[in-house]
């Protein structure tokens, strides 16, 4: 069964019942205080596994006239009703050993009071009780599918607690804590689905019955306190014991014990009936300790947890929800289907694919081409259409995406009119072990009919890199001699929130008009280096993008002040203590690559500012080259303290520069690189990155001089390692 079927039915069902779960778990988190807030009476003044039922009667008599009954609570408080010399009964709390008085009945506190009726019936009585008991059912389905959702996601049972891909934060949590906490969830719904079948009769009639046992002839009469039964139990077992009403022999001592009830002789302590408790009454009784956690601090902490828990769910799995709904309600077609020439058809579970189907569509409109862009499960025929692209991603072990999963079936029943030219585009991680294998199955399928065909080879995305797709579209775009151009800008990010900072400092502009800008974040903010602070300059509507260095949890940003440039000019203009908003949009795919243990860095200008946030964090004795490309030997002054700090603790192994302008003849830093090829090929050749950052034309050279070097020192194309994610690339 696909993962869809199974997230569909876990949405359903919490959407159908959210408002009472949340109601069930707050009134839950305040209930899990009760027993918390009753075993810190310590009114369990001895260990009750060290006293026998015998110490604590013969005590008791010795202490008061008439013992009337001795219970023992959830919390292990003993409570003992005698009646005093003024000849009144009284209950209270007891010292078993010394039989002393050691307070008073605890009295439930009015918020736990009003809290209980809420939670067990809404205050609606059986009407609201089989809802909370409908809906601890419905809570109990939730987590099963929500385990079933896990071992789907993980790729089976045994890597149920193995590594989370972390693809969005609110789904990271929701399975990292989902793992732990979905065993109590099912506890307390198994448990509250059996408290309230027990309250509506529900349950298997309990049918035992007291058996009675022949009394030993010649049985002498003894002490209570030698009664040998009452001598070998101890306190730990027993939940009451009733004593006899009368001196009348056939009045027994009533004693019921967690697992079964007798009655004992009153005179000769002989055991007279047995009657064992019933599986569904030991059903009740544990089922009432674990739902409620009376008796335990550490259970109590648990379903306190756990009441949280639900309620983290139920808002990350709401947002993410709107977020899906969000990205694939995008679709606005000017033209219809048979009037479009250019077909794109979208494979997404969680919207992503979309963004980058939505900018390509727009791309196209705008090149004054007919386009139609639909789900993959809507394919149907298409009257003008001459191509049809396909954006796919892959989900579960290596399963069609929720909308996509017709899609195969439909192409071999529908017949095409025209013959279509098609390109595929996967979407994928290669985290996963079936990289893009979906895209693969849709390209294969393609192949083979005969109205397809196939115009470029599959092209895979890896974690919805800007720059696989852009080289992508380039690919597409000289194909099909259309110049598209797809700027980041283009794509909504959804979780892109405007935030203040504070400039801490700023250096002077240099000679190529560079400076570098350190801002702080007013609130706590999540980012790394090589992620994006994103700005809209004033009375504009276009924001610009700058790479950031992350330095003590700082942004630091380079600058170039270009002549006309509202934005730099900005920046330039600001001083310390003043305030930017500004947001920041993640960039993963130029994170710093964590397994690797050498890395190399090759920017020109300004690029280098994520790279000095990268070898500053750099304090695990990673391996870092840093190549870098300046016009001046004077252009490198705003960095030279920061290289000079890192190669000196070693957090930078070597430093390589070049200056375009220092002698007659240009020297970039491509030039330079070409002199390590030993460096750079076997840092390839062992599995290590290159990242680069700085100019396309940069960009554009050094992936040549790169190309070079591969081919002569490694016998083989760079695209090996361009397709193995080892080259990462932000370059503007
Ligand atoms: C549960 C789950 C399973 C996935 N399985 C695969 C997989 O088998 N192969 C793969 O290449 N990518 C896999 N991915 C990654 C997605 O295909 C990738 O993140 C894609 O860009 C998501 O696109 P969408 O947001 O449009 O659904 C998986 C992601 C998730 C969350």
């Amino acid at each position: 069964m696909t993962i869809s079927i199974w997230r569909y039915s876990h949405l359903t069902l919490a959407i159908s019942s959210a408002l009472f779960i949340i109601i069930a778990s707050v009134t839950g988190i305040i209930l899990a205080f009760e027993p918390i807030s009753n075993k810190l009476n310590s009114y369990d003044v001895v260990l009750l596994k060290d006293v026998s039922i015998s110490e604590t009667i013969s005590v008791l008599q010795q202490k008061y006239d008439e013992v009337i009954t001795i219970e023992v609570d959830e919390n292990d408080f003993v409570l003992a009703n005698v009646v005093l010399e003024n000849g009144k009964s009284e209950t209270f709390y007891i010292n078993p050993k010394t039989g002393e008085k050691v307070g008073e009945i605890l009295e439930k506190q009015a918020i736990f009071e009003f809290a209980t009726t809420l939670h067990r019936s809404l205050f609606l009585k059986s009407t609201g009780r089989f809802i909370i008991g409908f809906v601890s059912f419905l809570l109990f389905l939730i987590a099963v599918t929500g385990i079933l959702l896990i071992v789907k996601r993980q790729g089976g049972v045994s890597k149920f607690f193995s590594k989370i891909i972390k693809e969005d934060l609110n789904q990271y949590y929701h399975i990292i804590i989902g793992r732990y906490a979905l065993i109590p969830i099912i506890m307390i719904t198994i448990t509250g689905v059996y408290l309230s079948l027990e309250k509506f009769s529900l349950l298997p009639k309990n049918k035992s019955f007291h058996q009675s046992i022949a009394p030993l002839k010649n049985a002498k009469k003894i002490k209570t306190s030698d009664f040998e039964f009452f001598k070998s139990t101890k306190l730990e077992e027993v939940k009451k014991i009733e004593f006899p009403f009368s001196t009348d022999e056939e009045d027994y001592f009533f004693v019921k014990l967690v697992d079964k009830e007798m009655a004992v002789h009153q005179l000769t302590g002989q055991i007279v009936s047995q009657k064992k408790q019933s599986l569904i009454a030991l059903g009740s009784y544990y089922s009432l300790l674990l739902h409620t956690g009376k008796g335990s601090i550490l259970w109590s902490m648990v379903l306190l947890l756990a009441c949280f828990a639900i309620l983290f769910f139920i808002f990350s799995g709401f947002s993410m929800t709107l977020k899906r709904k969000k990205t694939t309600t995008l679709i606005k077609n000017k033209f219809n289907k048979d009037a479009a020439t250019y077909i794109i058809l979208v494979g997404s579970e969680t919207g992503s694919t979309f963004n980058f189907a939505v900018a390509f569509y727009n791309a196209l409109l705008t090149a004054g081409k007919s386009v139609f862009l639909s789900e993959l499960n809507e394919y149907t025929t298409y009257k003008k259409a001459q191509n049809i692209i396909i954006f796919t991603a892959t989900y579960g072990e290596g399963e069609a995406p929720v909308n996509a999963n017709k899609f195969i079936r439909k192409v071999n029943k529908i017949d095409q009119k025209r013959v279509l030219s098609f390109s595929v585009v996967g979407f994928g991680s290669v985290e996963y072990e079936y990289f893009c294998k979906y895209a693969i199955l849709v390209q294969s399928h393609l192949q083979i009919q005969e109205k397809f065909r196939s115009v470029l080879p599959i092209f895979k995305i890896n974690n919805q890199s800007f720059s696989d797709f852009n080289n992508w579209l380039k690919e597409w775009s000289s194909f099909y001699k259309i110049p598209l151009k797809i700027k980041k800008e283009a794509f909504q990010f959804s979780d892109e929130k405007k935030q203040e900072f504070t400039v801490i400092s700023k250096t002077e502009i240099n000679i190529d008009d560079t400076f570098l800008v350190q801002l702080k974040s007013n609130k706590k903010i999540k980012f790394e280096s090589g992620d994006l602070l994103s700005i809209t300059p004033k009375n504009e509507n276009r924001n610009r993008l700058y790479s950031i260095g992350k330095i003590d949890k700082t942004i630091l940003l380079s600058i170039k002040k270009h002549e006309f440039g509202s934005c730099s000019s900005y920046f330039n203009s600001l001083e310390i203590g003043d305030k930017v908003v500004a947001s920041i949009q993640k960039n993963k795919e130029f994170y710093f690559p964590k397994k690797t243990k050498e890395v190399i860095l090759i920017a020109n200008g300004t690029g280098i500012a994520p790279f000095l946030g990268m070898i500053y964090k750099n304090k695990t004795a990673k391996k870092i080259h840093l190549f870098w490309g300046g016009r001046t030997k004077e252009s490198c002054g705003i960095y030279k303290e920061k290289i000079k700090a890192a190669l000196e603790d070693q957090s930078l192994t070597s430093f390589y520069s070049s200056f375009s302008q220092e002698q007659e003849e240009k020297i970039y830093i491509q030039d330079i690189i070409l002199n390590y090829p030993k460096l750079i090929s076997s840092a390839l050749e062992r599995g290590s990155s290159i990242m680069i950052c700085g100019s396309l034309n940069m960009q554009k050279s050094v992936l040549k001089v790169l190309e070079e070097i591969t081919k002569k020192h490694l016998k083989t194309s760079l695209k090996k390692f361009e397709e193995n994610h080892q080259i990462k690339t932000d370059c503007y």
